[in-house]
């Protein structure tokens, strides 16, 4: 007897993605298991945002089929995506609770995000427990303003999550965050990720967080290259490896090959022009 293969939940079939006459993505294959954490790092402006914009339903692929359970990727935002940016993208009038309220809210198909009545009971409850579970039970009635950037974060991610997402999207979420707190940032999102069973896909700059989070890592650049026309060729997934917190050596390989990508992870003393540039 012989065992049928499940489909892949997300399949990328020779996916490109054109802005005028300027390529951006072009022949990206790739299939992504339900449960994988996928990590995308790549030069600034080679398209993993973009990709990341097309699993959201906000952007369209020019040429080759996005599948979501075999199915083309509705051309729009849905529950069970959800995204965490790394400007802050919260509302400032409301509190940390009222935030992840609304959330819930505009899940509902509501314009302005409020619920009424037993469903705004249910919704608080939610929002609380979620709160809790990224660490800000302590601070349900505070305000955006008076929250560190860490905490913003945290709020963003339980934003994200309280509508219960198959797929979690982050896009450089800790980039602006010092180090101690990405740290215990990482810790949050390894902790998520395994709890809620999600498939999450991050855009890092920083390589060392791409292997230390991810269980697989992509990384993106040209294949080819025309120096009279920069734009006439698009970005590619050059190197699919499976990461983990085990891979240094891998880790020492691809930093040499795929340099320079920005590391904006680097601190100000070991900074130089050089590894800057
Ligand atoms: N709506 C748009 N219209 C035209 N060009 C766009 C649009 N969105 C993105 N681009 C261009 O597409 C390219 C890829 O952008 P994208 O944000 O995906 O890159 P990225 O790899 O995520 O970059 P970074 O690492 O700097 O965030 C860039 O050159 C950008 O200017």
């Amino acid at each position: 007897m012989s065992l049928q293969k499940t489909q892949s939940m997300i399949q990328a079939k020779n996916i490109g993605k054109r802005y005028g006459n300027d390529v951006i993505l072009e022949r990206v294959n790739v299939n992504v298991e339900e449960g994988e954490f996928i990590t995308l790092v790549g030069a600034s402006g080679c398209g993993k945002s973009t990709f990341l914009k097309m699993i959201l339903g906000i952007e369209t692929a020019t040429d080759g089929e996005l599948l979501l359970d075999g199915k083309t990727i509705p051309d729009e935002p849905g529950s069970d995506r959800g995204i965490v940016f790394q400007q802050y993208s919260v509302f400032p009038h409301m509190t940390v609770l009222e935030n992840v309220i609304a959330a819930k809210g505009f899940q509902k198909s509501s314009i302005t995000g409020y619920l009424f009545g037993k469903e705004r009971k249910v919704a608080k409850a939610e929002a609380s427990d979620m709160l809790e579970q990224v660490g800000l039970g302590h601070a349900l009635g505070r305000y955006p303003h008076e929250l560190s950037g860490g905490m913003k974060q945290r709020l963003a991610i339980a934003q994200a999550l309280i509508c219960k997402p198959r797929i979690l999207l982050l896009d450089e979420p800790f980039g602006a965050l010092d180090p101690g707190i990405r740290a215990d940032m990482h810790a949050l999102v390894l902790d998520l990720w395994r709890k809620h069973k999600l498939t999450v896909f991050m855009v890092t700059h920083d390589l060392k967080e791409g292997f230390y989070l991810g269980s697989r890592l992509w990384v993106f650049d040209k294949v080819r290259h025309d120096p009279h026309s920069p734009n006439a060729y698009g970005a590619s997934i050059t190197y699919d490896l499976p990461v983990g917190q085990t891979s240094a050596p891998l880790y020492e390989e691809i930093d040499n090959r795929i340099r320079p990508i920005p590391d904006i992870s680097i601190d100000a003393q070991s900074a130089t022009p050089e590894n800057l540039s």
